[in-house]
């Protein structure tokens, strides 16, 4: 990890960038993939499997042969394990779904909100370096709960052509209605397009590496909503002399093993923090299996020395981290200046891998600087508010005279002329 000490506040958005690669080539490479899925439908699918997946498929749709293997051999430990998680996401964004309240705004007029589901959406699930079956339930939970009818599903298939039995059991769990053996910008392309075997989505959901994030923002530009940008995973732990520097470099290491292109950063007011945790992440990293993808991440990664815990907030705030822990004396306090995250992890008995897997809140976060102005997913990710009125003549005729007002002002008569005639 770079180390910074006391870094003067010009200089802090060029340290708290994160790790760059060539946006245009990127740009580029995923355009022409997009473009061809539109044309040439499941046989584009098909050739780019093989090219970036490595497998020949014959048939891109998970069989029910398939889905009843995987209940089948999954262990029961990990079912109970899975459903101890999905019992806790489903309690915690059930919540989430805001009742139709109706306001009388005057006496005769009614007006009131209610969501309403999305009806078709898909939900991506990476799977190139890690099985992430964890984001089938961060996504097809909330969208069960928001009453979304179609929930298409896409993950890469392995060089066996197969999905892991995690991703079918929890897909099944969840109610996701159909289950595609996809990848990276084909997958993404197959969803926003539709071809002859998948069909096309209103929203595209689910976090993936930068070709998937990139294919993600083009489809975007061409008028099809997606949740955010949801990148590679970052964590932030903003440490005082209170916290234990094994947890954290535990913590700083559970996202490093993401990926190469992950970043952790570590801000603290007390400089010997940062030798002790450099020491327990030499000791913990020689430990896991990822440690190659760990080590590259930290190389991306950094350690700040701020002059005060005051300091340590404001640029913490500026970096906009995905995760932020907060391992502080008065952690409840500093948790309200935070503008700024993802989502929030306080003191020193919360590792941000509870809320990757079981806590119960979402894990499919916006990274990069997003959280300045995204939040992660939740039920009104998955639904539209419509909004709706109902006027008595009565209240027709109270209002009518500031409608015909503003509209005449405007220049727009037929707009006052559907008021008045109904009078
Ligand atoms: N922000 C969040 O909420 C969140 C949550 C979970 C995971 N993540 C991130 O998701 C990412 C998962 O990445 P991953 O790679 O493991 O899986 P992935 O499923 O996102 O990507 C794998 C796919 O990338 C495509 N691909 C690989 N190399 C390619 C190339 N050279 N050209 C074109 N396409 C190529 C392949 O089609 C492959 O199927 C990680 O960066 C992780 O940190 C983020
Ligand atoms: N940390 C990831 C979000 O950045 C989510 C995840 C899934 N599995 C493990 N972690
Ligand atoms: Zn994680």
């Amino acid at each position: 990890m770079d180390l910074y000490i006391n870094p003067a506040q010009e200089t802090w958005k060029a340290i708290l960038q994160r790790p760059v690669f060539d946006a245009s080539a990127l740009q580029e490479k995923v355009a022409a993939v997009l473009n061809e899925v539109k044309l040439n439908g499941d046989q584009a699918l098909k050739k780019y499997t093989a090219l970036f997946d490595g497998v020949e498929l014959n048939e891109l749709a998970v069989t029910p042969d398939e889905l009843v293997n995987a209940v089948q051999s999954l262990p029961a430990a990990l079912k109970q394990a899975i459903a101890v998680a999905a019992a806790n996401i489903k309690a915690f964004h059930e919540n989430q779904l805001a009742g139709s309240e109706v306001i009388e705004t005057m006496p005769g007029i009614r007006c009131w909100r209610k969501s309403v589901g999305i009806e078709k959406v898909g939900l991506y699930i990476p799977g190139g370096s890690a099985p992430l079956f964890s984001t089938i339930l961060m996504l097809g939970i909330p969208a069960n709960i928001a009453g979304c009818k179609e929930i298409v599903l896409c993950s890469p298939p392995s060089k066996e052509g197969t999905l892991n039995p995690a991703i079918l059991y929890a897909a099944q769990l969840v109610g996701v209605t159909r289950i595609y053996k996809l990848g990276g910008v084909q997958a993404i392309a197959a969803m926003a397009y539709g071809t002859e075997t998948v069909p096309q989505v209103y929203k595209i959901f689910g976090p993936g590496n930068q070709y998937v994030t990139c294919a993600k923002q083009l489809v975007q530009q061409q008028g099809l909503a997606i949740d955010m940008p949801a990148g590679p995973s970052e964590v932030c732990v903003l440490a005082d002399n209170t916290a234990n520097p094994a947890f954290i470099a535990a913590d700083l290491l559970s996202q490093a093993e993401h990926g190469a292109d992950s970043q952790v950063l570590l801000v603290t007011d007390k400089k010997e923090l940062v030798t002790e945790v450099e020491q327990e992440l030499t000791r913990q990293l020689e430990q896991l299996p990822r440690r190659d993808i760990a080590a590259k991440a930290l190389e991306n990664s950094k350690a700040i020395v701020m002059p005060s815990i005051e300091e340590a907030i404001a640029l913490v705030n500026e970096y906009a981290a995905e995760h932020l822990i907060i391992a502080c004396e008065n952690e409840e306090a500093i948790a309200e200046r935070i503008s700024n995250a993802g989502s929030v992890f306080l003191g020193n008995y919360a590792p941000e891998s509870v809320g990757d897997y079981a806590s119960g809140t979402n894990h499919t976060l916006p990274t990069n600087g997003f959280a300045r102005s995204y939040s992660g997913v939740s039920v009104d990710s998955f639904v539209k508010k419509i909004t709706y009125q109902k006027l008595s003549p009565e209240g027709l005729q109270r209002i009518a005279g500031t409608v015909t007002t503003m509209a005449e002002a405007e220049g727009l008569q037929a707009h006052a002329n559907a008021v008045t005639i109904r009078l």
